[in-house]
């Protein structure tokens, strides 16, 4: 569905991303692993179009997407939901999720208002509290409500976990297992390496900006060593 071939993005004059391939097949919840400052939130920003790439190509539905602007990116069937969140501070819930509604662009539209506050009770019992008065976990959910109202055929999750509650991550990570039960595409980054292979088909693992190992979920979670030796756990 996504497909990266041997993506070059420098920040000025620092090399970050070196010749990085990355795959997503239709359906499948690809994970993006590795250490502080080594690539991941560039790859997706150089994906999505924030981040000009000097080379390599993006493939969306196999046509050429390379250097199409992040508005380009996301009506074509992406949502992102970048670290650190993105919702609108002074709307309410309500507005919040109503404002992205959209089918999606092959027709998708199984991502309901109803449906998204169903997975997310919470959001449902605070409808018209304003954005910045929900905690970081509850805004964290509605940035991915968000991103699910408008019926993506691929959700990237950036550090959706980052900085929460232990019960509130493993409620994200519940809500990802449902996300992914519904054969949306998704490329998910976490911290917790262990957590992400778990709920993945495939992972990536970057060390300085370059794809250094990557396998099955299920593979990668029994050779320990090797990630112990990438990701310093
Ligand atoms: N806007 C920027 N300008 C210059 N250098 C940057 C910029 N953003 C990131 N970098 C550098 O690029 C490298 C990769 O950063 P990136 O944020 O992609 O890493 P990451 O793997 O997502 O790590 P983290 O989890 O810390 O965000 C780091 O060395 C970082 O310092």
């Amino acid at each position: 569905m996504l497909q990266i071939k041997t993506l070059n993005t420098y920040y000025g004059d620092s090399h970050i991303l070196h010749g990085v391939d990355l795959d997503i097949p239709r359906g499948k919840t690809v994970g993006l692993l590795g250490r502080n400052g080594m690539g991941k939130t560039t790859l997706i920003r150089s994906l999505m179009g924030y981040v000009p790439a000097a080379s390599g190509s993006v493939s969306w539905l196999g046509k050429a997407v390379t250097g199409q602007p992040p508005e380009k990116m996301a009506r074509l069937g992406i949502g992102y939901v970048p670290e650190g969140r993105g919702i609108f501070p002074n709307l309410s819930v309500r507005e919040n999720l109503l404002m992205s509604a959209r089918p999606g662009p092959t027709g998708r539209h199984d991502w309901t208002y109803d449906r998204v506050l169903d997975i997310f009770p919470r959001l449902k019992e605070r409808l018209d509290h304003g954005g910045q008065q929900l905690s970081g976990g509850e805004q964290q959910m509605l940035s991915i409500g968000r991103a699910l109202m408008t019926n993506p055929d691929l959700l990237i999750l950036d550090e959706a976990t980052e900085g929460l509650a232990p019960l509130i991550v493993q409620e994200i990570w519940r809500v990802i297992a449902t996300i992914r039960a519904t054969g949306i595409s998704a490329l998910i980054v976490d911290r917790n390496y262990r957590a992400v292979l778990e709920h993945t088909d495939s992972a990536v693992l970057l060390e300085k900006g370059r794809v250094v190992l990557q396998g099955e979920s299920n593979a990668l979670l029994g050779t320990p060593q090797e990630l112990a030796r990438y990701l310093g756990v």
